[in-house]
């Protein structure tokens, strides 16, 4: 028998030799990573590059299976590929890079060309959304996964024809107003982002302010009040190679700083007042009894003396670190010193305010943002991100490409839906975008040449276009022809920046290309028809003074208004337990319908 034998009994001879030929690129090699990665090399791939950021963490291990001790700090992406080439029964051509995907000098748009398609593993939306948008400008379908703890999806993007992985609005991690965080906190996280982002900060890390304007309050009391807090702490970091720095934090952000914040009275109209630190000999000498088996269980919540003790050792460790040259140290929920002065200082606060503790290991979860990633989701989700690419090679791959769902709340683990046509107002893949091959060494061409070659190229009729450089910088228009003259090093063009062609007239779709460099000729516009400009729509302002508009008609319309008391609690606690959630769920999940009516989950 064949080594083949059993895979063309289940794909066909047919799709086998299509997988044996494909070269695919997979971006991530953790949980979801590993796994498809061993899917595809079983699966017979002909060719796969793998690219990872990262190194192996020790926290890596329950779960990215490619993975040993031994292991740990090693790059992800060469280590993955070492390992599954001990059962590359099929002798897949493999392919690592430590590097980050969005390194437009070693991965060019060009070099993503080379693959028939491209596998997501990742973890955020910053590389996915640029995975995506460079499967746009090529037109090169993609499989995109991710999972949250049980609920996870696979998604085949069709660019321009199916839904994008921009399609539908990602979630922000939830922020908190500055003075809820410095001033008046009332829940555990409150606590955890104080600690995190702000006393580990400003005492052990890099020199950092707030604008008084971003404080998110209008008490200048209040305001004035952390203005001296800040300054204060600048002065409190300067004395953090001393020994009595414990002494000193205890005595000024345990005592002194909650002192004065009691004496905002504005404050404690509506909230319990804290209650400053107890700082005396009975507590001193409880502290004195404690030994580090005593806090060793990070699963229990302790009391309050053991969390004092926690965090004159964390001090004492961090200044140590201060002390062998190491500057501008950062909080990383894998570091145990770290994080035990985030655990320690976070339940001392939380101590003062009346807000329930929480044991370490949840402080680590709420301070990593981390919802535990469940090995087998991830399994799951891959064996299905691997299953999607096979309808890759059949004659339309569009036809019958199913997106794929795991909940563990609904009646059945595993749903599908057909994949959805794009959202025509998706911000990424409602403008069409072309490659603009550029001679970025010739000595003479200006940013007038670019203009004219773009006016001739794209037949606009009129000169009238603006151009926006990278993100949001506006490099020419009608009444900013400053540059024009300028030679094209000047402004900032290089290869794999990204120019947005605005028709001023908007009578021509606004287009986005990709700069790519040529060596020889001068300027290459891409061949393409630019579809005209959408109708413009009513701005989200505009629709609400009409729907103001048409509340105010039914009101006037002496229509009886009833308002359901029940329905209305409902929605509130709903509301409440959406929130609720929210404060844990810093990646992003958001249920939404499809256009089949199916509830999904989005997932980073
Ligand atoms: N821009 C990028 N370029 C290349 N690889 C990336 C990029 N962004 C994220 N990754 C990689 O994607 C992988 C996502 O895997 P996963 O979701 O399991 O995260 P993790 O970092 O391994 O685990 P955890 O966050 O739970 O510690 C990671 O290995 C990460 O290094
Ligand atoms: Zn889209």
């Amino acid at each position: 028998m064949g080594k083949d034998s059993q895979l063309q009994a289940v794909l066909g001879k047919d799709v086998l030799t299509k997988v044996r030929a494909a070269k695919v690129l997979l971006v991530g090699a953790g949980g979801i990573g590993c796994e498809l990665l061993k899917d595809l090399v079983l699966m017979g791939y002909g060719e796969i590059h793998v690219v990872d950021l990262d190194t192996i963490d020790l926290s890596n291990l329950n779960r990215q299976f490619l993975f040993r001790h031994k292991d740990i700090k090693k790059p992800k992406a060469s280590t993955a590929v070492a390992a599954v080439e001990t059962f590359n029964f099929h002798n897949s051509k493999l392919v690592s890079y430590m590097a980050n995907i969005m390194d437009t000098k070693q991965f060019p748009l060009s070099w993503f060309d080379q693959f028939n398609f491209i596998f997501n593993a990742l973890d955020n939306i910053a590389a996915r959304s640029y995975v995506n948008k460079m499967c746009l400008f090529l037109k090169k379908p993609s499989i995109e996964s991710g999972t949250t703890g049980f609920n996870g999806q696979v998604t085949p993007i069709f660019p321009y024809q199916t839904e994008c992985y921009e399609c539908t609005v990602k979630e922000t991690p939830k922020t908190y107003p500055v003075c809820t965080i410095r001033s008046t906190p009332s829940q555990p996280v409150h606590c955890v982002t104080w600690a995190k982002n702000y006393l580990f900060g400003q005492l052990f890390g890099e020199d950092e302010e707030t604008s008084p304007t971003d404080f998110g309050t209008d008490n200048q009391d209040e305001i004035k009040n952390m203005v001296s807090e800040q300054n204060e702490l600048k002065e409190l970091k300067n004395l953090a190679t001393k020994d009595d720095f414990f002494e000193s934090v205890i005595d000024k952000i345990f005592i002194k700083d909650i002192n004065k914040l009691l004496a905002l009275e504005e404050l404690w109209k509506t909230r319990k007042r804290p209650i400053p630190l107890a700082w005396d000999s009975s507590v001193k000498d409880k502290i004195e009894a404690i030994t580090d088996s005593d806090v060793a269980r990070g699963q229990d919540v302790w009391p309050i003396e053991k969390y004092i003790f926690l965090l004159m050792r964390s001090i004492k460790e961090l200044q140590q670190r201060l002390a062998d040259g190491e500057t501008d140290l950062e909080f990383d929920k894998d570091d145990e010193v770290t994080l035990d002065f985030v655990v320690a200082a976070t339940n001392i606060r939380s101590h003062m305010f009346h807000i329930p503790l929480k044991s370490k290991f949840d402080i680590k979860q709420i301070a990593g943002n981390i919802i535990p990633a469940i090995a087998t989701t991830n399994s799951i989700i891959s064996g299905f991100s691997a299953l999607a690419s096979l309808q890759m090679f059949t004659p339309n791959p569009r036809e019958g490409a199913k997106m794929v769902y795991t909940f563990q709340d609904a009646t059945r683990f595993v749903s599908t839906s057909s994949v959805v046509e794009s959202n025509r107002k998706c911000k990424s893949c409602s403008i069409p975008r072309g490659v603009l091959k550029i001679n970025l060494s010739h000595p003479e061409i200006v940013l007038g040449d670019v203009v004219d070659a773009l006016v001739k190229g794209f037949k606009y009729g009129h000169d009238e276009i603006a151009l926006i450089l990278g993100k949001d910088r506006l490099i020419y228009d009608v009444d900013f022809d400053d540059n024009k003259d300028k030679k094209l090093a000047d402004i900032g063009f290089q290869a794999g920046e990204v120019l947005l062609v605005n028709d001023e007239n908007d009578e021509k779709a606004t287009v986005e290309l990709y700069i790519e460099a040529m060596d020889s000729g001068k300027i290459e516009v891409p061949n393409m028809e630019l579809p005209d400009a959408p109708e413009k729509e009513a701005t989200e302002e505009q629709e609400d003074e009409k729907e103001d508009d048409d509340v105010l008609q039914a009101i006037s319309d002496d229509a009886p208004i009833i308002i359901d008391e029940e329905e209305e609690a409902e929605e509130a606690s709903k509301k409440h337990k959406l929130d609720e959630i929210d404060e844990h769920e810093t990646t992003t999940s958001k249920k939404q319908k499809t256009s089949e009516g199916q509830d999904h989950v989005l997932i980073e």
